[in-house]
């Protein structure tokens, strides 16, 4: 395992105290390794797991060429592009039910959507393209189907021996249908991922007891808790823990010696009170940072150990908003890579509807809100004040507008990078 020296004495140049995000992405990258452990699920359970190896297809699917339309199997020869063509119906073929017929020239094969085509054919005209249909027999005008039209080939969506899916693929409704058409019941995924959280900081209060003067309730565990969730993480909710040098101690060896990563909130920033940073430096191997972005700046990232355990320790300011951006922008990733998947998500380029203040020199994560304008084109705007204390701007988006480093203030009507936060399901 490298140690966080290892890594950064990679970068050209690196300083904690001003670190561009793909710095820290790739640092966090570099430095998190895959955990072990594979279980064998049943493919209901297996969704939204991470495919531990490769699968190889054991069949072709289809396994036989098919016709893609209910209609009538034909010889492609016997068509005619100038004059109509009339052909004997010498048999029918439902899907599941293959035929022995052969049909000779001049004849042809009634056939169901899915029916296995019969020696011979090699096209289909589908029941509503046939221009009469006799007792036994149909006519066909000219040019109304070309030969080799709605046949399905025997492997086309997949053939014997070759690659199904691949290791690291987050497993999806498309790929349990997929592994379910191999005729496969069980797959490999990684194991879930022990996740501990709590949150530090005097000031806060747990749902259910009374909001004393100065005090907030604490948000951020729920936050925590849905994006962990989301994640296919098991979690473990450690409450808040007081700003208290034994009970932060008591807590991070804890959870290093039950979990696989540990997030905190708070107390990562320079506040007097604040005795998070001590306990984590003397517990690992951690660094802080103040990353180049907004909101999000103040970043502890590294790996802890207590009793032969070690878990990563992701260390996310307190700020509502910014304890939201950092899981997004850093702490998703390395997750995912400890189940060893990728899944990197896309950026969109969209027209902003207004203009929007940018200082050039940091990222920022703006939260906005992604709608389909009068004239049917996309466009983002931003959803009201941004500071990092007013979880309302991320609750009312429906995507990130992110402006890059070196981006600076943005014109109404420009195209600026947007992540939305839903896909399809
Ligand atoms: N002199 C400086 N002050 C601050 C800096 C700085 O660089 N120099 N950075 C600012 C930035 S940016 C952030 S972000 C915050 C982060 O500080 P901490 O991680 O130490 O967080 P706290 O001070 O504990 O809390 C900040 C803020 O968030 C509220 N909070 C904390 N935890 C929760 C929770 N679980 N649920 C809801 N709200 C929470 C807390 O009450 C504070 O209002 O530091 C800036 N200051
Ligand atoms: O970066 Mo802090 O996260 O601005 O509030």
């Amino acid at each position: 395992m490298p140690t966080l020296n290892d890594v950064t004495s990679c970068l050209s140049s690196y300083d904690p105290d001003a670190l561009p995000v793909r710095d820290a992405q790739r640092i966090i990258g570099e430095f998190i390794t895959p955990v072990d452990g594979v279980e064998q699920l049943p493919l209901p359970a297996a969704l939204d797991r991470v495919l531990a190896a490769d699968i190889v297809s054991p069949i072709s699917v289809p396994a036989h060429d098919n016709s893609a339309m209910d209609g009538y199997a034909l010889r492609g020869a016997d068509l005619s592009e100038t004059d109509p063509v009339t052909l004997s119906v010498v048999g029918t073929v439902f899907a599941g039910r293959p035929s022995d017929v052969v049909p000779a020239s001049g004849e042809c094969v009634r056939i169901m959507t899915g029916g296995v085509m019969p020696a011979g054919c090699d096209s289909v005209i589908p029941q509503e393209l046939v221009a009469a249909i006799g007792a036994g027999s149909i006519s066909i005008a000219p040019g109304a189907i070309r030969a080799g039209d709605n046949r399905r080939f025997a492997g086309e969506d997949l053939m014997a021996g070759s690659a199904a899916l691949r290791k690291g693929k987050v497993i999806r409704p498309a790929d349990l249908g997929l592994l379910a058409s191999l005729g496969i019941a069980t797959v490999p995924v990684a194991r879930r991922l022990r996740v501990a959280f709590f949150s530090t900081g005097d000031e806060l209060r747990s749902i259910g007891q009374p909001l004393d003067a100065g005090c907030v309730y604490d948000s951020n565990r729920y936050t925590l808790h849905g994006m962990l969730t989301r994640l296919g993480c098991d979690i473990v909710d450690m409450g808040v823990v007081r700003d208290d040098p034994q009970a932060l101690e008591e807590a991070l060896r804890h959870a290093c010696e039950n979990v696989d990563a540990i997030f905190t909130s708070g107390g990562v920033s320079v506040g007097a009170a604040d005795y998070t940073r001590e306990i984590m430096a003397k517990l690992g191997d951690v660094s802080f940072w103040k990353i180049g972005m907004r909101p999000g700046r103040p970043l502890a990232f590294g790996r802890i150990a207590s009793n032969g355990h070690s878990a990563f320790l992701f260390g996310l300011p307190g700020n509502p908003v910014a304890v939201m951006v950092s899981f997004y922008f850093f702490a998703r990733d390395a997750l995912l890579r400890m189940m060893g998947a990728d899944a990197p998500l896309p950026l969109f380029k969209v027209r902003s509807a207004c203009a929007i203040r940018k200082k050039p020199g940091r990222t920022e994560y703006q939260r906005g809100i992604l709608a389909r304008g009068e004239d049917g084109q996309q466009t983002v705007r931003i959803t009201g004040s941004q500071g990092s204390g007013i979880l309302r701007s991320m609750s009312e988006a429906n995507c990130m507008v992110i402006l890059h480093d070196e981006q600076g203030n943005v014109a109404a009507g420009e195209l600026v990078d947007v992540m939305p936060f839903e896909g399809l399901i």
